[in-house]
Parts: structure tokens; C-alpha cells; sequence
């Protein structure tokens, strides 16, 4: 299937992007925060982390994104303040639910903030997705469990899942992983890009959503495209963050830097020409 539309509304996307500067209003975790708050930049987005719930009202109401990670669930009162108030004047609202299902207290957790809050885009990885979905999943922390982890052979019923999940939010869902899955109700792609030493550093995932805050910020109202475009962008950038650290001769900590590079020298020509996206869009 040729994904042609997709390619030029990626690159049209990033280009959206660097022009817009989008103010991302993100609370999120203290392991990542920095890792966050640089990719926004990256990409040509401005982050604020503001967490205290006497002030994320007034930060999400003049951003062009929120993006809400479960990582920090002790500010789950201020994630909901701040969904709600970006809900009621139609800013994107991104959510990662970081470690859905590995505890009670997560559970209730993402129960009461999608209850709460509309969402726009929820990027998680395959675990966190099939806790949203199905209610349980086979992760005891933040990465996903060996059972839940998209194969080929699963593809399928990953899709549906993500498809499923997408009407009963009415947002669109990223799976992400060694094979990515983005669907918005009957729109569906996967992307093959990326590498393993983004699973080997912590971040790669908070990141990702933190891109995907940035890119629907400069693109309200195509949701769908920005979420293809930020998942493919990122997965992209560590191929090529992978190829700069092997030149490097470095690691893991050379390999994460290497991944904020790739994301700041990207142009909407390489993004365009990098994505490799299959599906039934
Ligand atoms: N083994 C892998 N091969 C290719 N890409 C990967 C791999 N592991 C993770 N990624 C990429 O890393 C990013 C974060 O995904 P993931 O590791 O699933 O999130 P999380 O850190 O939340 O568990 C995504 O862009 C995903 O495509
Ligand atoms: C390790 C950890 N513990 C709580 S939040 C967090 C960060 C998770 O980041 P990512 O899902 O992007 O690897
Ligand atoms: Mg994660």
C-alpha cells in the first residue's frame, strides 16, 4: 500500500511544528523530566513542566498541548485540573499511562482520569494499552511484559485492540514498541522504524509522548497524522541515533544524547523519506 498522503502530512507536520514553537504544558515524571523537556525543544516546541495544582489550570489554558504521564502518579489532582481545563477549550490532551496495571493504585488511577479527562492521543507501550483495554496485562513495572510484546503473529489483534480502544476513548492510540501501531477508529497504520537501544535506556517512551504533545500541538484538529508523524519521527531518530553512536564508539548514555540530536537536525525531507508505515489508512 503506498502511504504517500501520510509521508507529506508527517513532513507537513514537522514542518507545523518548527514554525508554531507550541508551548507543551507536561507533567511528568521525575525520572524523565529533563528527557521531556528537551525533546519538546527538539522537535521546536517550548515545554513547561508545571506539576503544583494551584497553577496547571492557568498553564494548560494558554498551552497549545498537554501532555499527562502517569509516571507521576502522585500528581494525578493536577493532571486532571489541567486535562479538564485544556478539554474545555479543545487543546490536545496527550496520555501516557505509564505502568497501567501494576498496581491498585494505577488501575483506579486511569480509571478516573479517563473517565475525567478527554483525551486526544494515549501512547503507551503494548502492556500499558492492553491494561486500558482489557483491564489487566502482563507487566509487573514500567516496561511491557514479554506476553503482551507486539509480534508479527500478533499484529493483528493488536490493531483490533488499539481500533477498539480508540472508539470506546474516541482518541486515537499509539502502541509503541519494535513494531508501532497508531489507530484512530477504522484508520490504522504500523510503523517499522526504530531500534533496540531505545528499549535499553529509560525515557525512550515519555519521550515519545512528550513529541507526540509537541506535534499535536502544532496540529490541532489532525490528530491522526500528528500522531503518525511524531511516532515515525522518533522511531526514525533512533536509527539514526543508533548509526552516530556506533561511529561514536559509545553506549547507552552516548546513544540517548545521540537520540535528542536526531530529533533537533531532522528536516520534514528526511522524516518523509524515512518512515516506513504499512497499513490500512
Ligand atoms: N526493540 C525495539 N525496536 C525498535 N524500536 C523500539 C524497540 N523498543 C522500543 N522502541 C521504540 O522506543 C520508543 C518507546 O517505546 P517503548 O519502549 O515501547 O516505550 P516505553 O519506554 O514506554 O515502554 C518507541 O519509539 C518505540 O518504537
Ligand atoms: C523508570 C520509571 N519509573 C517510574 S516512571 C519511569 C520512567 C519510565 O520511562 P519510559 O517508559 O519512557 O522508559
Ligand atoms: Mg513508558
Amino acid at each position: 500500500m503506498n502511504h504517500s498522503s501520510l509521508r507529506d502530512s508527517a513532513a507537513e507536520a514537522l514542518r507545523r511544528t518548527r514554525a508554531a514553537n507550541p508551548l507543551i504544558h507536561t507533567i511528568t515524571n521525575f525520572v524523565t523530566v529533563n528527557d521531556c523537556a528537551n525533546i519538546i525543544l527538539a522537535a521546536g516546541g517550548s515545554p513547561t513542566m508545571a506539576h503544583d495544582p494551584r497553577e496547571v489550570e492557568e498553564i494548560a489554558a494558554v498551552s497549545q498541548a498537554v501532555v499527562l504521564n502517569m509516571g507521576a502518579i502522585e500528581d494525578l489532582d493536577a493532571m486532571i485540573l489541567a486535562g479538564r481545563e485544556a478539554g474545555r477549550r479543545g487543546i490536545p490532551v496527550v496520555l501516557d499511562p505509564v505502568a497501567a496495571g501494576a498496581s491498585r493504585l494505577r488501575r483506579e488511577s486511569c480509571v478516573k482520569l479517563l473517565e475525567q479527562v478527554p483525551l486526544t492521543i494515549v501512547r503507551g507501550n503494548a502492556s500499558e494499552i492492553k491494561a486500558l483495554a482489557v483491564g489487566s496485562s502482563s507487566t509487573r513495572g514500567v516496561d511491557a511484559g514479554g506476553a503482551d510484546i507486539i509480534t508479527e503473529k500478533t499484529l493483528p489483534a493488536a490493531v483490533q485492540m488499539a481500533g477498539d480502544l480508540s472508539r470506546r476513548l474516541n482518541a486515537v492510540i499509539a502502541i509503541s514498541g519494535v513494531i508501532d501501531v497508531v489507530a484512530l477508529d477504522g484508520r490504522a497504520v504500523w510503523l517499522r522504524n526504530g531500534c533496540a537501544e531505545m528499549s535499553r535506556i529509560t525515557g525512550s517512551g515519555c519521550m515519545l509522548t512528550a513529541l507526540l504533545g509537541a506535534v499535536a500541538g502544532a496540529n490541532r484538529g489532525r490528530p491522526f497524522e500528528a500522531a503518525v508523524a511524531a511516532v515515525g519521527m522518533m522511531g526514525f531518530a533512533g536509527e539514526l541515533a543508533q548509526q552516530r553512536m556506533r561511529e561514536l564508539g559509545g553506549g547507552t548514555a552516548t546513544f540517548r544524547a545521540c537520540l535528542i540530536d536526531a530529533v533537533s537536525m531532522m528536516t520534514p525531507d528526511q522524516l518523509k523519506g524515512g518512515l516506513q508505515i504499512e497499513g490500512n489508512e
